[in-house]
């Protein structure tokens, strides 16, 4: 057998260094951590059904063929077990004859000198896409996945991103201290504070009918100074619609403060929102803070997570919100400010109102025009909708060249139950696209356990999608030409025509 290696050239940039940022503390992200280990490996005396069934167990698309010690001998692809069902192979038959004697392979001890994008190159160049991990003596050890990759990515990447908006709200003194000098209403140099809303209307993408009717009322509620309480649940865009409401208010030029309340410890959330004076505390920065109330004169306090609010907290908040003044933590010198409140929550407060956490007045307060934004599962139209303008922003942040969605796959994203809305959609695009790289986004390009969920679902119709996605693609590939199709394929022109007439080609 032939088994390819991949160049293990040291860089100085490495790719654990790169994106352990996204990681929890002592959590730090590396390829071998990345490496799903086989504790089973396929013989190549095993058969179509145990391949099918180790297939389902692992969730691979390859699965590592071994000897009886062990040793790689093959691989055993998706591909290979589709060409097995198609040519209508009985489900004992070893799977000796289809498995493939090349694979792409990596050594264990040389991957801390593999960078990430050698280790990418890697599994481009297997396309299989994926790496079989191996030991200096051959044995198999695990597998690494584009998938893998692709995944720690698209999260290190988010998580990231939201790191960078708590620096650039919490932890930038500086910023804060320049801020303070702008954002009054009517003040010309307020347009270049450092907190603008970037959102308007024009981002919050729906044809859904009872979105639109939010978005009516929340323009209309924008041109007052009434507070709006947006409710949904994670993901479905509140933070979005608060940047909007405030770009369309009369203190657009002003600054827009978001606080997030689940993100700030309690004994530090006072501070956080009142500010404090030089020397009020252990630890405080000796030339004292002012609060984000300060911040947001003239425009607009965005109270992200108003339910996780502590409700020492919230007996304060009430008392500045009915127009009383404030003292900064460490103070004595009253301060008013003038600031328009708009607050979000996914939690459910009228719960957290019986349940004590949640103090009734406050929520009247804040309750007086109230925006509900509805969860993706009741708004499927705007499931694709969403999922094409996805691809034709990030085509180019991406640097990919990505057509569209696989009818197929529109399948299984229009029935999936999107727990985490819109930001989760977005991450499935973002990870469907990086694997397609170009052409249209297909089944493997999606994660693995929404596939596994739409199986259980769907069961037939996926399967029946799979085969018809490898026939057009099949078709595709050879212009049309269904000889050389079927050939591609590896089965017989009869069995093609067969499956063309199945599905209407
Ligand atoms: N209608 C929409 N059109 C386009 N993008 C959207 C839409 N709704 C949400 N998004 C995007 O989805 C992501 C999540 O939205 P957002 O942060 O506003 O949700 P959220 O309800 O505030 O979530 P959380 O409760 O977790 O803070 C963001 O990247 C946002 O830009």
């Amino acid at each position: 057998m032939s088994c390819e290696e991949g160049l293990f050239a040291p860089m100085s940039y490495r790719y654990e260094e790169r994106i352990h940022y996204g990681q929890g503390v002592g959590d730090k992200m590396t390829l071998h951590n990345m490496i799903q280990p086989i504790s089973t490996f396929l013989r190549a005396t095993d058969s179509l059904e145990d391949a099918a069934r180790a297939m389902l167990e692992t969730r691979l698309d390859v699965l590592p063929v071994g000897d009886d010690e062990g040793r790689l001998i093959g691989v055993f692809s998706r591909s290979s077990l589709y060409r097995m069902i198609l040519e209508k192979a009985p489900a004992h038959s070893p799977i000796r004859e289809f498995m493939k004697t090349e694979a792409v392979t990596t050594q264990l001890d040389k991957l801390s000198e593999t960078t990430f994008e050698q280790m990418e190159q890697i599994i481009q160049n297997s396309h299989v896409g994926s790496s079989i991990i191996i030991d200096s003596d051959r044995r198999i050890v695990g597998v690494l996945t584009k998938a893998r990759v692709v995944n720690a990515l698209v999260e290190s990447k988010n998580d990231l991103r939201e790191q960078m908006e708590v620096m650039m709200q919490v932890e930038k003194p500086d910023l804060l201290d320049r801020s303070l000098d702008v954002g009054r209403i009517g003040d010309k140099a307020a347009v270049n504070h450092p907190y603008r809303a970037v959102y308007t209307w024009n981002h919050i993408i729906t044809r859904d009918k009872a979105m639109k009717q939010c978005m009516s009322l929340a323009a209309k509620a924008a041109r007052r100074l009434t507070p709006v309480l947006l409710l949904g649940e994670s993901g479905t865009g509140k933070e979005l619609f608060a940047h909007a409401v405030h770009n369309a208010s009369n203190r657009a030029s002003g600054p827009f403060i978001t606080v997030n309340c689940a993100s700030i410890p309690e004994h530090l959330l006072e501070a956080e929102f009142f500010g404090y004076e030089p020397g009020a505390f252990t630890g405080a920065d000796r030339a004292g803070r002012i609060g984000k109330f300060e911040l947001a004169h003239g425009g607009t306090l965005f109270l992200d997570e108003i339910g996780e609010m502590p409700r020492s907290l919230q007996a304060k908040l009430l008392r500045v919100l009915e127009g009383k003044d404030f003292f900064r933590v460490g103070g004595n010198r009253p301060i008013q400010t003038d600031v328009r409140i708009i607050s979000a929550t996914h939690a459910p407060l009228e719960d957290r109102i019986r349940e004590k956490t949640f103090r009734e007045d406050l929520y009247y307060r804040l309750h007086i025009i109230t925006l509900t934004i509805p969860p993706l599962r009741q708004r499927k139209n705007d499931i694709l909708l969403l999922a094409n303008t996805f691809i034709k922003q990030l085509n180019p942040i991406l640097d990919t060249n990505v057509t569209g969605i696989e009818e197929a796959v529109q399948k299984v994203l229009y029935h999936h139950d999107w727990p985490g809305n819109i930001r989760q959609l977005r991450n499935v695009v973002e990870r469907g696209m990086i694997m397609a790289e170009q052409g249209k986004i297909s089944f493997a390009d999606l994660p693995e356990e929404m596939l596994q969920k739409a199986t259980e679902i769907h069961g037939k119709t996926v399967v029946h999608a799979a085969e018809k996605m490898e026939i057009e693609r099949a078709l595709r590939e050879t212009n049309g030409n269904k000889a050389k199709a079927a050939r591609l394929l590896g089965i017989s022109r009869s069995v093609f025509y067969e499956k063309l007439k199945k599905y209407n080609h």
